[in-house]
């Protein structure tokens, strides 16, 4: 599952834990982004503090984990990089890749999207305000699932900590102490979304 997580709530842990009960995944491996394409013009979280925080909030869970394949690598992140990569780390393995529906709904514009069907079976999950819709992509290459629905977003979760509102509960504990600690969102710690040389 790829994502600027930023921060990670439980809108994502629910939706990763669905589609590995659903489809008896092994694992599901959470890969925070580096530079998102669509998101250049926004101010982001550091990649570490991004990453830290999902580290934390999936360590209890034994089929989850976290990779560093996108933050580690320079340049805009794109996905068929990140398929690519976790291909050459998992050569047999067969590749799913989870979406929400807002996401899911973006997909044909997306770098090389043709080919990203060849390396992964995309999985789009149902989120509150999205309509999960998979019109224009490939049958084979796509499944549709309802999971419970979170009405939760970064954004918000952001906007929240930033008027001093609690997130609690939306975010998992650790996270939400991971984000007092560091002062996230409410003191000037994000940077533009910036594109590391190589
Ligand atoms: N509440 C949710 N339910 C289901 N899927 C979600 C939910 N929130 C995010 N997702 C999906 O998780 C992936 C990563 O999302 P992302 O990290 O951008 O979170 P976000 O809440 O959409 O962030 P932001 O509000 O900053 O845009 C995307 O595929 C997104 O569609
Ligand atoms: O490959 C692309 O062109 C591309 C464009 C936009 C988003 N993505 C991926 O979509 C996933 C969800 O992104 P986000 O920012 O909505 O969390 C994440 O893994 C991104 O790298 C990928």
């Amino acid at each position: 599952m790829g994502g600027t997580f930023d921060p990670i709530h439980h809108g994502h842990l629910v939706a990763a834990s669905e589609v590995q009960d659903i489809f008896d995944l092994d694992e599901v491996i959470f890969v925070p982004t580096g530079a998102q394409p669509f998101k250049l013009d926004r101010d982001v979280t550091t990649p570490e503090h991004r990453y830290l925080m999902t580290v934390i909030a999936t360590a209890s869970n034994p089929r989850f984990s976290v990779s560093r394949v996108d933050i580690d690598r320079a340049g805009i992140t794109y996905t068929i990089d990140t398929l690519r990569d976790l291909r050459q780390t998992y050569p047999e393995a067969e590749l799913f890749f989870i979406t929400g529906a807002d996401a899911l709904s973006q997909i044909l514009t997306w770098k090389d999207a043709d080919e990203l069907f060849s390396l992964a079976h995309f999985v789009g999950v149902t989120r509150p305000g999205h309509e999960l819709d998979d019109a224009g992509l490939p049958e084979a290459g796509v499944s549709l699932l309802e999971v419970p629905a979170m009405a939760i977003s970064s954004t918000d979760c952001r906007r929240r900590v930033a008027a001093g509102q609690p997130v609690w509960y939306l975010v998992p504990d650790g996270v939400v102490q991971y984000i007092a600690k560091y002062e996230l969102y409410s003191r000037k710690r994000s940077v533009r979304n910036e594109v590391r040389d190589g």
